[in-house]
């Protein structure tokens, strides 16, 4: 089985990291990708450049066998949707591997206003990372499809190449990235939130100095 997570990664943080590396060992996975974004769809646009986030979600995941980056979104020009970096990943895998989307416990609550929601769970699972003991999701839809697609047997990820929600609670960090870019532009310093080596890069870079910062506090 394969894992994908794909996100904004401006920059990438231990908020991503625990809780992915939590994933990818319950489940087993052969591989767990990172995709930063290319063109948001659905919020403000990167401070960081794409070769930035690019560089730092390889700088946090160096050394760690099994996590690896893949710049396929950053590749393709126009808005990053989900359900086209899947299509990209299926013609790579072929239409038998399990491939596993990744998302938060937030982002999977608006995950049916998502761009064709249904062809996405066509082409994978969704392995929603969620806070122990969070509630169901609001939305009555949503709680019909999880009612019908999830599982808490791993064989039935494994069995299928997509079409199941499989919910696990993972390390809940209070971290974003929102909060580390207000960090660098206040200039304080944003150190064990996120690995010494992104945070290198970040400031070697300047990527969030407090002209750049769109939403410095
Ligand atoms: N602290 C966290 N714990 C668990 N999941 C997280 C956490 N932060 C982000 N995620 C999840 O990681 C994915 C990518 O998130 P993203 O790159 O937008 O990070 P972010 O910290 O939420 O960014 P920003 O503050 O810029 O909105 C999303 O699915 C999101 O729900
Ligand atoms: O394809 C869509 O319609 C869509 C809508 C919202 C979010 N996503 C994806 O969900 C991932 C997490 O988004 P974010 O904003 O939490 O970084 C990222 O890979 C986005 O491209 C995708």
């Amino acid at each position: 089985m394969i894992g994908v997570f794909g996100g904004t990664f401006d920059p990438i943080h231990f908020g991503h990291l625990r809780p992915a590396l939590d994933v990818h060992q319950a489940l087993g996975l052969d591989e767990l990708r990172f995709l930063p974004l290319n063109s948001a769809v659905h919020r403000a646009q990167p401070v960081a450049s794409a070769a930035q986030r690019l560089a730092m979600v390889q700088a946090a995941l160096a050394g760690e066998p099994g996590l690896r980056a893949d710049d396929r979104e950053l590749a393709r020009a126009g808005p990053s949707y989900t359900v086209d970096t899947l299509h990209s990943l299926r013609q790579e895998l072929g239409p038998r591997r399990s491939i596993c989307l990744l998302v938060g416990g937030d982002t999977f609550n608006a995950f049916l206003d998502w761009h064709r929601p249904f062809d996405i769970l066509a082409l994978a699972h969704l392995v929603v990372m969620q806070r122990p003991g969070a509630a169901a999701p609001d939305d009555p839809a949503l709680r019909a499809e999880l009612a019908c697609r999830g599982t808490r047997q791993l064989a039935a990820l494994r069995q299928a190449p997509a079409g199941r929600i499989w919910i696990e609670s993972v390390t809940q960090l209070d971290i974003s990235a929102t909060r580390i870019r207000g960090l660098f532009a206040a200039g304080r310093s944003p150190r064990y939130l996120l690995p010494d080596a992104v945070l290198e890069l970040a400031r070697r870079e300047a990527c969030y100095s407090a002209q750049r910062g769109h939403d410095a506090a």
